[in-house]
């Protein structure tokens, strides 16, 4: 499939939902979490999509539905799924599903992460409500062996408390074996019309279960590459070349099934 393809099969869906990752997708990477910006066009597009008939917009994320929710707030109607399907919150915010908090499970290993910080400083330690990351992009070469060892050791831990854990990019993520985007995918779809056509992007191995879970039920599963991490562990339907291709995608869409939105879309 080709992108002008997946406008065209996208455009025409009666109901479709169009689920999109946040940081490598609709964000670029920044060097810290902090730092992410949703691209003011990808706004746009998803805001003119969630308005247009028969469209229901998701964002799908591992940060949670409060930073989720403050980096996009520029979204009126629009699904958030947080903690990689661990929160889930209905336009308007009201929480539709929320997880228990494996809170003792996450304290131990956050003292655990502690020990790899003690080892390794530039290692950063993000404690979200339900899982825990390690995050080690701002790792000095020098360091990086040595931190390689401590994580090797963290996510050892977090395996033995039956933690699930993602090597992301340059990040180590903890997450319990009870939610991943492709459930949460499944989770918005149960709610929507059968037929619902589902386009799922993302950029990380935290999305191939959504990739895999789209194409498996006949939706379009887009992988978003970078220099970072070129390839990803399913196969797609589509890959495109950075968040830049993405949002000129979702451009192209918002324009057919919303109305036309800023310049003419132009897509590679
Ligand atoms: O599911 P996503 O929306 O892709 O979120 C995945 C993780 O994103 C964040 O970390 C990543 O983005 C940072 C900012 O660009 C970057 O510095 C880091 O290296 C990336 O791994 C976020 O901090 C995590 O909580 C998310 O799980």
């Amino acid at each position: 499939m080709d992108v002008l393809e997946l406008v065209e099969r996208a455009a025409g869906a009666p109901s479709l939902l169009l689920a999109t990752d946040f940081d490598g997708t609709i964000a670029e990477i920044t060097s810290v979490a902090g730092g992410a910006v949703a691209a003011p066009r990808a706004l746009g597009a998803l805001e003119t999509l969630s308005r247009a008939p028969g469209t229901t917009v998701a964002i799908v994320t591992g940060r949670t539905i409060q930073d989720v929710a403050a980096r996009t707030a520029a979204l009126g109607a629009v699904w958030r799924v947080g903690e990689h399907g661990a929160e889930i919150a209905a336009p308007g915010g009201e929480l539709v599903y929320r997880a228990e908090a494996p809170t003792e499970a996450l304290d131990a290993l956050e003292r655990e992460a502690e020990k790899a910080v003690r080892r390794v400083p530039a290692l950063w330690i993000e404690r979200k409500r339900c899982s825990l990351a390690l995050h080690w992009r701002l790792v000095p070469a020098e360091a990086r062996p040595a931190a390689l060892d401590a994580l090797g050791a963290w996510a050892d831990a977090a395996a033995r408390r039956g933690f699930v854990v993602m090597r992301g990019r340059s990040i180590h993520e903890a997450r319990d074996a009870a939610h991943d985007k492709g459930r949460a995918l499944a989770f918005l779809l149960a709610r929507l019309p059968p037929g619902t056509l589902v386009v799922y992007a993302g950029d990380d191995t935290t999305d191939e279960p959504a990739i895999a879970h789209a194409r498996a039920i006949g939706g379009v599963g887009v992988y978003i590459a970078s220099s970072e991490r070129p390839d990803t562990a399913v196969e797609p339907d589509l890959t495109l070349d950075g968040p830049g291709a993405w949002i000129a995608f979702l451009a192209a869409l918002a324009a057919r099934r919303g109305g036309q939105i800023g310049e003419a879309p132009r897509l590679a």
